[in-house]
């Protein structure tokens, strides 16, 4: 069996179309509005919370029923009616033009699946079944999300800073490579849980120090 290629993707500016109103059309709308894509909902009937989306202008809305040209120019599109028929129609329209299309109600009509997914910050965890058990994805969800707390956005945004400094600064490789795993260590996860206030002067100290220290400073520095 061909097992899916997990993706991180870049909609911004793309056109979506999102097909349903209902309850999974707004879970799945509620995770695209951070990526900057421009959505499209195309439903006679929809939630109130979508229909705050609209009203705020961070979709737009046609309160009718799908036509095949709604598709045209889009760069993905959801399928997420309660009509098995409607959405194979939707299906067969993206087929023809290549397009990415996920049918909600339908595993082997997707070309991509939504994985459960969380985030702390630039931290995405994701979980995926490949539609055995979109239950479990939850669940799993749920587990990690009380494992990986709000810490590890702290921890990654200080990484980040540390990280350019060190690639900047060093140049032995394997100096470099020993000190991007120790700013990623326990011990630095445990300050940015307890001492959140304290973490990047502590995490910047011990840098300064741990170059002193290991010497292979780039010359000049
Ligand atoms: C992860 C998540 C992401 C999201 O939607 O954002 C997601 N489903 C979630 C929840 C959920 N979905 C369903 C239930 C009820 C319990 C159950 O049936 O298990 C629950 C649980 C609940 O709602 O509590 C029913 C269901 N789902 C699909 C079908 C069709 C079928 O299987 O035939 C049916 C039967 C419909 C019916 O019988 O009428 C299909 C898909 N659902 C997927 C994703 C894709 C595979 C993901 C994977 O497993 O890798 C895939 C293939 C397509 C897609 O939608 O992309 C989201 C969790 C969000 C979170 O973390 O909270
Ligand atoms: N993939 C998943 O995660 C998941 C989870 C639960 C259920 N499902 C499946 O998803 C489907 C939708 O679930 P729901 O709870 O959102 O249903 P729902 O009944 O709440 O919403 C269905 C929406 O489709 C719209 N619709 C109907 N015909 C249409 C048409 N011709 N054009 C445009 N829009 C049309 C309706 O107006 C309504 O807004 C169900 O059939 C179910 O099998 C999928």
């Amino acid at each position: 069996m061909a097992h899916s290629y997990p993706m991180m993707v870049d909609l911004n500016e793309r056109n979506i179309l999102v097909v349903g109103g209902g309850k999974v059309a707004e879970r799945k709308i509620k995770s695209l509005l951070p990526t900057g894509a421009h959505i499209t909902v195309v439903s006679p009937a929809i939630t109130d919370e979508i229909r705050r989306y609209a009203k705020q202008k961070r979709i737009r809305l046609q309160l009718r029923n799908y036509q095949t040209e709604d598709g045209a120019e889009c760069f993905l599109i959801i399928a997420a009616t309660n009509q098995a028929l409607v959405n194979l129609q939707i299906y067969e329209d993206a087929q023809k033009r290549k397009q990415w299309v996920n049918v909600v109600d339908q595993p082997s009509l997707c070309n991509f699946t939504v994985p459960s997914v969380f985030k702390r910050g630039k931290l995405t965890i994701s979980v995926s079944t490949e539609g055995a058990s979109p239950s479990l994805a939850k669940q799993i969800r749920h587990d990690l999300e009380s494992r990986y707390g709000d810490e590890y956005e702290l921890l990654l945004e200080l990484s980040q800073e540390l990280r350019s400094r060190i690639q900047w600064e060093i140049d032995d490789p394997k100096m470099r490579y020993q000190l991007m795993k120790d700013i990623v260590s326990d011990k630095w996860i445990e300050v940015c849980r307890l001492r959140p206030n304290l973490a990047r002067q502590e995490m910047f100290t011990w840098l300064e120090d741990q170059i002193k220290v290991k010497g292979g400073a780039k010359c000049g520095n």
